[in-house]
């Protein structure tokens, strides 16, 4: 099943006076994919997803999500920033069960309780559930931040850059953390990022936005099986693959 899918989707910033962004632009991402979007700084990447969760409205063409408008999906995309937003004056568990609370049904204090423990204990933060926010590692945080995300019930996962704030080897475990949570979740995963290495290793496609307007994103395959390690980033096939993704992205930050 395709879970999201642009056709000739174009868009402008400041009303009808402003540049096309996007220019009749086509691409599909299919259910439990994991698909990354690499690009240079402005070329678009927030935007896509600004448009799929509903904050900003193609002039025109169609954004359909499982084959609907994804206007009509409520709640079909999860957005998790690159800073983690965690309320310091509320607990771990209270910041994560947040969706529950601001949801449709509201449930009840206990329910969300037990739902926000259930999914701290996925993500390996069992125990931390009445501790403050702060008390977290950069890495914890952004565990709890991708549980609370879980817990929108979303089923496309929108990931802006969720790991650039972090120290280079919790970036590194993080990475494997977050595929063996893609795995166990089963849900369609979109990953912004600026790092090439970072989009190869936890990829199966990933999508490079090379134009300006964008009237289409060059696609490539990963050609790696999973599970990935960090040795599979030596192999001789995503070392070819990182050679030619960093030099299409030098010739468009040169362009
Ligand atoms: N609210 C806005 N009003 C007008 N122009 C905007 C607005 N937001 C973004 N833009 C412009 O749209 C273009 C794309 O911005 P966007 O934030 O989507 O890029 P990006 O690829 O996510 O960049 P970065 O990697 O730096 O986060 C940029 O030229 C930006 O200046």
């Amino acid at each position: 099943m395709t879970a999201l899918e642009f056709s000739e989707v174009s868009f402008r910033y400041a009303g009808s006076s402003g540049p096309l962004l996007l220019d009749r632009l086509s691409f599909r991402v299919e259910a439990g994919e994991f698909v990354s979007i690499l690009g240079p700084s402005g070329a678009g990447k927030s935007s896509l997803f600004r448009l799929m969760n509903g904050l900003l409205l193609p002039e025109s063409g169609s954004i359909l999500a499982e084959g609907v408008p994804i206007a009509e999906k409520r709640r079909y995309c999860g957005y998790m920033p690159q800073q983690d937003l965690l309320f310091p004056w509320r607990t771990v568990a209270d910041n994560v069960g947040l969706p529950l609370e601001l949801g449709e049904k509201s449930l009840d204090r206990e329910t969300r309780r037990a739902k926000a423990e259930a999914v701290l204990e996925a993500v390996g933060l069992q125990g931390w559930a009445d501790k403050s926010p702060l008390s977290l590692s950069g890495g914890m945080r952004q565990r709890a931040a991708f549980a609370r995300t879980l817990l929108t019930g979303a089923k496309l996962l929108l990931l802006d850059e969720p790991f650039s704030a972090l120290d280079y080897m919790t970036r590194l475990s993080m990475r494997e953390w977050l595929l063996e949570r893609w795995r166990q979740e089963k849900r369609t995963i979109l990953f912004v990022t600026h790092d090439v290495e970072e989009a190869i290793f936890l990829s199966e496609r990933i999508l490079v936005i090379t134009s300006r307007p964008v009237r289409s994103l060059r696609e490539f395959r990963v050609p790696l099986s999973y599970p990935r390690s960090v040795e599979s980033l030596g192999q001789a096939a995503a070392l070819d693959l990182k050679r030619e993704l960093i030099q299409l992205l030098a010739r468009e930050m040169t362009a």
